[in-house]
């Protein structure tokens, strides 16, 4: 069984007038096909801890392995998607989707049409020879989905991707991100500020204390949520219950971020 590990990860980051220690002993694994979100209060290292999984930033202290081994920069195991779509402009949707393959030199015919049926599926018919400026922000962020998934990753780090959207757009969203990786089988990870998000689309949500950041706390999000859209999931009973046991702790860690 594949998982991420992420073990004894201590993070410093040195400036020339000081040290800020963003992370501290953070330990927690992660099962293959799991969906987890970190949340925390603002500033507590949610995206260093991703950039550290991603590979991006090797922490002070502490490693991180898929299946006990080591993950390294530019890791073929693991998809990155963010905020921002950095889709490039002047390259067509399928140009921008085909240029992980290339760049990797991974590309082939039979990817290339797993990246463009993926397309379909995710709901963008006809869009292929568009260039981005001519897709709204939610298309873009599914173009930017299948650019990711064209390199078939098995862990999915999502950094905040649906924050810059409307609130439809960003429900819409969340299921069809989470029902296209539950197919693809594949692990995700997503720092979210927002506790229905995380909620929604989670298995597992970890909260992290005050920076330095470690992990306050688990929740492990009920069955009956989990077959929900999100849509629907938010009109559970179970899902208010949750919502409001995190809000407590979450509120807890700012108040007492503020003395
Ligand atoms: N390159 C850097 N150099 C120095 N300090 C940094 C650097 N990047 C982040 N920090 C500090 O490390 C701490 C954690 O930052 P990080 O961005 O990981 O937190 P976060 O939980 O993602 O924040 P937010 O919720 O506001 O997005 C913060 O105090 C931040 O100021």
């Amino acid at each position: 069984m594949s998982n991420l590990h992420v073990h004894r990860v201590q993070h410093t980051y040195f400036t020339k007038e000081s040290a800020i220690t963003a992370l501290e002993n953070i330990e927690l694994t992660i099962e293959e096909g799991e969906f987890v979100s970190f949340l925390g209060p603002s500033g507590c290292g949610k995206t260093t801890l991703l950039s550290i999984i991603a590979g991006l930033l090797k922490p002070t202290e502490g490693v991180v392995t898929i299946n006990h081994e080591d993950i390294h920069t530019n890791d073929s195991r693991i998809g990155y998607m963010l905020q921002q779509d950095y889709l490039f402009p002047w390259k067509t949707i399928k140009e921008n989707i085909l240029l992980g393959l290339k760049m990797r030199k991974e590309y082939t015919k039979e990817k290339e049409e797993i990246a463009l049926r993926l397309l379909k599926d995710i709901g963008l018919t006809d869009v292929e020879d568009l260039y981005p400026r001519q897709l709204s922000g939610g298309m873009r962020q599914r173009v930017a989905l299948v650019r990711t998934l064209a390199i078939d990753p098995s862990i999915l780090l999502l950094d905040e991707p649906f924050s810059a959207l409307d609130f439809q757009t960003k429900l819409k969203l969340e299921e069809l991100v989470s029902k296209t990786l539950m197919s693809l089988r594949k692990t995700a990870v997503l720092v979210t500020h927002d506790i229905g998000e995380a909620i929604a689309m989670s298995t597992r949500i970890f909260l992290l204390s005050n920076r330095p950041g470690t992990v306050a706390k688990t929740f492990i999000v009920p069955k009956e949520l989990r077959s929900l859209s999100p849509f629907d999931a938010r009109q559970h009973p179970a899902y208010n219950e949750l919502f409001q046991s995190i809000w407590k702790e979450l509120d807890h860690l700012e108040s007492k971020n503020k003395n």
